[in-house]
């Protein structure tokens, strides 16, 4: 009977997974206008992870719009797969395109050429490797990456990976004397010389250079940012856009001394924001000193130039700042400073959390820009006007979900919109200049959304009450999302408890594809923002540094009890997740809960912070959520072991009697496999039922195709073994 109904879930789990993947996402948007003004195009990207292949399958779809008197879809281009393609830029003027493509021989050994292409045919097309200046151009990696046009479209800005000096071995006979020495020597026994990388996901990327190429003559200049000013600088170079008139480039440095921390989903990592003038090559710092910057835009007419800032170390991700320099005095002016949720709680607006503006942002009016920013637990569209420092939100509040800007341009905006029962889907707007200076905008949807059936949801506030009450942060409140199925049985649905990662991001009403995978096999789904989670003010954030293992998994365990109490799900029948942070709260739940959940999983969960130290490429990481001051000088002592220990679910195993399933990514460099090795031997050394799955080629995300295939049914299957046994 029980085995009948662990194969029967298992075997829907693996149809209804089949049938939710085939939601693309969507990663680029651009409006692009021909030389007939009344035909206006959206060329979108989306990515589809196909199973049978087992890869994200990369294809670009094409809206052609009139807008005559309003907006109207004449006509769709069937999706065409796009294959081999690192980058596709479309020129200013719309005549030409780049296209960095990266080609696998047999061999596995990658290629990389650029395309220039015009609206005929393929114009030119160069061997990055015959350029011998340069290694791998980088890809939009969301910290590096870059690729733009300069203004006159002669030159292309790009970044790549340092050129690294040719070594051999000791050994290796030496070349006849005769032969030609004037070529850079290999370097004898540097072979085995350890480079450091930026970190998880991001091994192949030492030292990134800004390039820039002659189109014409199809050559290279790498420019030299090691001189700035009259010191000597070491330092990896990205996000480089072209000042006005071409005559420079602005970019984001980070010091590559004294150790590189991972980078990754790790926005406060010091660096300063730069400006190397092409001619003198000069280079000086335009943004302060010990900041942490990102996302430079320039004012289209030129005037500002403005970006995102936070301080550096401390919590990894908080409420950002924009910052305006006035690019003729390079005068720097605070736009928009640090919020606080104080007693208003989340409806007020909660600050700036957001990696990066889109690529084109601003109004024809030079002073309004728009991008999207999560605002406790949904993403919305705000416009900042960086003349009256105001801050607006554009989406309707009837619209909870997840609203990504994509490009703005002569007035009109392109977004994506989604929520937990609806995958992404596109909508193109006019921007509406009222009276009052701010912006309505005016929607059409380019397709019909393709809506899930049986999934409904909502946002639900908590503060926290009783013994939960007792830490000096319990007037912030906290926001959950419930995801619950639709379905007529009167038979009360399984929940499952859901704390996200971070500790500091935070989970969007979006589509998701586990979430919605999950509701349709009839379990619902409690979401927690827990306070510290971004989007509900630098209040809530700096609140949890020093105070994770308490104040986290109360305010988790507080959500979940307070849903119950509404009467719509059986307290016997609860299950707790989750991933990287969001496991280590599964972890203390498990320990501190032990009769509360009936199963657990976990992905790639922080057991022991003390023993993560010295593996993870985010140290920093430990001693901040420890609660302890951190900088590139400091050595963990004794008493700072004691503490990241006495905050670690480690610390509560002995009372843990639910079972475990342990998912890990063989090759995570975030929270090291070994973390969920010393939870797993812990368990099984106190006869606790443990399961550990351990996904090959996989990091901290676990997002390859079929690993995450796998490791959805693993779940459904294992939850329903669990819920099954008396
Ligand atoms: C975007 S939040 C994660 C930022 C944090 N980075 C630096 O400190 C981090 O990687 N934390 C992990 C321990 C973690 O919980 N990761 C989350 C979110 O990426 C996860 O679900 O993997």
């Amino acid at each position: 009977m029980e085995t009948d109904k662990i194969e029967e879930a298992t075997s829907n789990a693996v149809d209804i997974y089949k049938g939710l993947a085939c939601s693309p996402s969507v990663t680029r948007g651009e409006i692009s206008f021909g030389d007939n003004t009344s035909l206006t195009t959206v060329t979108s990207i989306w990515s589809q992870r196909d199973i049978e292949r087992s890869e994200n399958v990369k294809f670009s779809r094409s809206h052609y719009i009139s807008q005559e008197n309003h907006i109207e879809v004449l006509a769709r281009s069937a999706p065409t797969e796009l294959k081999s393609e690192v980058w596709n830029v479309q020129s200013p003027s719309g005549k030409l395109r780049v296209i960095i493509r990266s080609v696998k021989s047999d061999k596995q050994d990658e290629k990389q050429y650029i395309e220039i292409w015009n609206t005929q045919n393929k114009e030119k097309n160069i061997d990055v490797k015959s350029l011998d200046i340069h290694g791998k151009i980088y890809d939009q990696d969301g910290h590096f990456g870059t690729l733009q046009w300069s203004k006159s479209e002669k030159f292309l800005l790009y970044v790549a990976e340092k050129k690294q000096p040719k070594t051999e071995s000791f050994f290796e006979k030496k070349p006849e004397s005769n032969s030609d020495s004037s070529k850079d020597p290999p370097l004898r026994g540097e072979e085995h010389v350890f480079r450091e990388m930026w970190g998880e996901q991001f091994v192949d990327k030492c030292h990134p250079v800004l390039c820039v190429f002659d189109i014409e003559a199809a050559t290279t200049r790498v420019l030299d940012t090691t001189k700035v000013l009259n010191t000597e600088m070491d330092m990896s170079a990205g996000q480089a856009i072209w000042t006005p008139g071409d005559s420079g480039v602005v970019f984001v440095g980070w010091t590559n001394e004294p150790f590189k921390l991972g980078l990754i989903y790790c926005p406060q990592r010091r660096n300063a924001l730069y400006h190397i003038d092409l001619e003198s090559t000069t280079c000086t710092q335009l943004s302060e000193k010990d900041k942490s910057v990102r996302s430079p835009r320039f004012t289209p007419d030129g005037k500002k130039l403005v970006y995102l800032q936070n301080a550096t170390y401390g919590p990894h991700m908080t409420c950002a700042n924009l910052i305006e320099c006035d690019w003729a005095s390079k005068n720097l002016t605070t736009i928009v400073g640090d919020c606080f949720q104080g007693e208003d709680g989340i409806s007020k607006f909660p600050g700036i959390y957001s990696l990066e503006f889109p690529t084109r942002c601003w109004a024809t009016d030079n002073k309004t820009l728009f991008m999207s920013s999560t605002w406790g637990s949904k993403v919305d569209i705000i416009s900042i006007n960086i003349e009256t420092k105001t801050v607006a939100k554009l989406n309707e509040d009837a619209e909870v979900g997840v609203w990504t800007v994509l490009d703005v341009t002569r007035d009109m905006i392109l977004a994506s919109y989604a929520n937990p029962s609806t995958p992404p889907y596109l909508r193109l707007g006019v921007l509406n200049l009222k009276e009052d200076a701010t912006y309505s905008i005016t929607w059409t949807q380019l397709d019909t959304p393709s809506r899930i059936s049986g999934i409904k949801y909502k946002i639900n506030t908590h503060t926290p009450t009783g013994e939960k009450a007792k830490d000096h942060f319990s007037n912030l409140k906290y926001e959950s999302i419930l995801v619950t199925p639709t379905s007529e049985s009167n038979v009360k649905p399984p929940l499952v408890v859901y704390p996200h990662g971070g500790p500091h991001s935070a989970i969007v009403c979006d589509f998701m594809l586990y979430i919605a995978g999950l509701c349709k096999c009839g379990y619902a789904v409690l979401l927690v923002n827990y306070r510290g989670s971004t989007g509900a003010g630098k209040d809530s954030i700096d609140s949890l540094p020093g105070n994770v293992g308490t104040q986290d998994v109360n305010d988790v365990q507080g959500a979940a009890e307070e849903i119950i109490k509404d009467g719509n799900f059986d307290k016997n029948r609860v299950v707790v997740m989750g991933g990287s942070h969001g496991g280590f709260l599964t972890g203390h739940l498990i320990g501190q809960h032990p009769k509360f959940y009936r199963a657990a999983v976990m992905r790639n969960p922080a057991i022991n912070v003390a023993s993560m130290l010295g593996s993870t490429d985010i140290p920093d990481w430990c001693f901040v959520e420890a609660g302890i001051e951190y900088n590139q000088s400091i050595l963990a002592g004794v008493e700072d072991y004691k503490k990241m220990w006495e905050r670690s679910p480690i610390k509560y195993v002995k009372d843990v009697t639910t079972p475990v399933m342990i998912m890990l990514g063989a090759i995570d460099l975030r929270v090291p496999p070994k973390q969920g090795h010393e939870y797993y031997r812990a368990l099984k050394a106190n006869n606790v039922e443990a399961r550990m799955l351990v996904y090959e080629g996989n990091c901290h995300p676990i997002n390859k195709v079929d690993a995450e295939a796998d490791a959805f049914v693993n779940i459904v299957k294992w939850f329903t073994k669990h819920l099954s046994s008396p």
